[in-house]
């Protein structure tokens, strides 16, 4: 393993090299929706349909539904007219619908045997996540991480990425960090971006909540950067357990995207019940836009998180939803890198 120098930054974006693997379950999706459904025959001959109407008649359920239309709208297949009615675009309407002398729908039928794409045919009906990667076992991405040979893995996965998104995110909330002193990284895997924070702001110290068997893989990465000083692991079940109550900034970094509604709802309660008041929170993620018509990196990254957990890339204003009507003042929408950003709340 190199070794890791937290004072040094990237000059470069790694977005292109993310983009390869966070897009990877697009096709599935959109091939879910012309080989299984026709979706967008249906949409050419019911325009102005409401969401609630198309998922009525498809039966599918309203997460990864969602996900799906964000996905073709930020593709540009379809658009939204002013009351909410979904409609087709040029594109979707020439290329898209199979009484077109273009549609494109034959391009896909060599991925309609697809594992994934199969999954998300029964993810749209179901609402329930695939197993994570088509494992036989039965678990899913939940389940297989209190497994220690997967979290490990998996562990490492985000590790890598949370070294520069992490050193990102440390220098973009300089200004509002100055005045704080104990951050809790909530689900914080490795513990990297308490680790990068502590290191670009060496007033702060650090506690990462983490449920085993990552609680001991985080102690041991963190004693291997040298900040078990500043940075504790509290071994806990974030849904519950009690939270740390003497911290002033919460962060929760890819977390929210893991879990339906009521659980993320659940996680934003707890970090206010743990915050005093000006206390901040801050998600950090692959975020939707407030319009949900992009950026397409992140709802191509969304369809892969829809499949294998039970979650989604939430928007800015259902990140609003979660934070603004539970005491929580909302900060604009700040980019970072590899199509990567954050939101931050203060507690009134
Ligand atoms: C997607 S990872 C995010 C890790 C890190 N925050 C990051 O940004 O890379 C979600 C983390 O939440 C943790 N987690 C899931 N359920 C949990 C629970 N009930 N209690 C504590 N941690 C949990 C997982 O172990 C995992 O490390």
């Amino acid at each position: 393993m190199s070794t890791v120098d937290l004072m040094q930054t990237p000059s470069s974006d790694p977005a292109v090299i993310l983009r390869y693997r966070d897009r990877q379950y697009a096709a599935d999706l959109i091939g879910a929706a012309i080989l299984e459904f026709d979706f967008f025959s249906f949409i050419d001959q019911h325009a102005g349909i409401s969401f609630d109407n198309l998922c009525s008649h498809f039966e599918w359920q309203t997460r990864p539904a969602d996900v799906l239309l964000t996905l073709c709208r930020a593709s540009g297949f379809i658009a939204n007219e002013s009351d909410g009615g979904i409609v087709l675009t040029s594109v979707g309407r020439e290329f898209l619908t199979s009484d077109s002398q273009w549609f494109l729908g034959p391009y896909y039928q060599p991925i309609a045997d697809s594992p994934v794409r199969k999954d998300f045919v029964s993810i749209l009906r179901t609402g329930k996540p695939a197993n994570w990667q088509a494992k036989s076992d039965g678990a899913d991405w939940h389940e297989s991480m209190k497994d220690e040979t997967f979290a490990r893995s998996f562990t490492d996965l985000m590790n890598c990425r949370g070294i520069a998104f992490g050193q990102k995110l440390a220098a973009a909330v300089s200004d509002q960090i100055a005045g704080h002193q104990h951050m809790l990284d909530v689900g914080g895997g490795s513990g990297i971006y308490s680790s990068t924070m502590v290191t670009r702001h060496p007033h702060l110290r650090a506690t990462v909540l983490e449920q085993s068997p990552v609680d001991e893989i985080a102690r041991k990465e963190i004693d291997r950067l040298g900040l078990s000083d500043q940075v504790h692991v509290h071994s806990a079940d974030m849904f519950r357990d009690p939270w740390p109550t003497d911290v002033d900034v919460v962060l929760l970094s890819n977390l929210l995207h893991d879990w339906d509604v009521a659980e993320a709802q659940q996680i934003v309660n707890k970090a206010r019940e743990a915050l005093p008041v000006g206390g901040l929170i801050i998600i950090h993620g692959a975020i939707i836009n407030a319009e949900k018509t992009g950026p397409l990196p992140v709802a191509e990254y969304s369809s892969l998180l829809m499949n294998i957990t039970q979650g989604k890339c939430y928007s800015v204003s259902e990140y609003g939803d979660f934070l603004r009507p539970h005491g929580f003042e909302l900060h604009p929408y700040r980019d970072t890198t590899g199509d990567r950003g954050f939101l931050t709340a203060t507690k009134c």
